[in-house]
């Protein structure tokens, strides 16, 4: 079976979120990330789960390991269904996430997903030399936090699509490859610097790809939805 679509909810609104999920007859696999969480809160994505869809809570959580165990304790309690945390941070710090959710989790509640941001899909190889004075390429950055996340007993990674036959030869099958940077054509790629289309992704291993603006800022976006899904679904 294929894996849902996870779309990224990029409105500084609940209004708005709730407005553009009334056009799908079926519940989604959506992402809140820090536009409408930190204007709405948690009460977002009780909304949300509410309303029956599943939820990515993309807040790439990077501070001490005592502070992002005491912040998972808290985001535990909403129930999401994924989480990240920014690789960068170090495995005390994921390790410290995991904790974190493991103790903040209600009873009878399922344990959400962990993963680690490796390198942003908005980073270039540039970025990664000159900017972050990195002394590996961007994909052996990407490889050894991908490495660091398992080492730390993550489910998996957030990467670029480009990365993840990469990653599936070195890490294996069995972690998860969550990939934004998505879209179907050459035409618009926004701030994105390493994207790939559905099919190509799914091509290369991704588990789910992360849907933002080709969804949310088309005319039509359940039709939007529907050209990814097919892409995305097709061999
Ligand atoms: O963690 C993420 O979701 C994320 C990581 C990353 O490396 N790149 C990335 O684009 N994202 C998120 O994925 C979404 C991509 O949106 P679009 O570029 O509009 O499809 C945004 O909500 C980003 O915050």
């Amino acid at each position: 079976m294929t894996r849902p679509i996870i779309v990224a909810l990029d409105f500084a609104t609940k209004e708005e979120a709730v407005q553009f999920l009334h056009s799908f007859s079926e519940p989604l696999f959506v992402k809140v990330g820090m536009e409408l969480y930190y204007q709405e809160g948690p009460s977002v994505v009780r909304k949300l789960k509410a309303l029956g869809h599943a939820v990515f809570l993309d807040l790439k959580l990077h501070d001490i390991p005592n502070t992002v165990y005491s912040a998972m304790k808290g985001l535990a309690k909403l129930g999401v269904d994924m989480v990240n945390v920014h690789a960068a941070g170090g495995i005390e710090m994921m390790q410290a996430a995991k904790r974190g959710l493991e103790d903040g989790l209600a009873e009878g509640s399922e344990l959400p997903k962990l993963i680690a941001v490796t390198q942003l899909t908005s980073s270039s190889e540039e970025l990664v030399r000159s900017e972050q004075k990195s002394e590996l390429s961007l994909r052996d950055s990407v490889l050894h936090y991908a490495k660091l996340a398992q080492t730390a007993g993550l489910d998996g990674v957030v990467c670029s699509s480009l990365e993840a036959d990469m990653l599936r030869e070195n890490i294996g099958d069995d972690f998860l490859l969550v990939t934004p940077g998505i879209r179907l054509t050459e035409g618009n790629h926004h701030d994105q610097k390493r994207v790939a289309t559905p099919n190509l992704a799914k091509q290369l291993g991704s588990s789910y790809i992360v849907v933002g603006r080709t969804i949310t800022q088309d005319k039509n976006p359940v039709a939007a939805y529907r050209s990814v899904q097919n892409d995305w679904e097709r061999d």
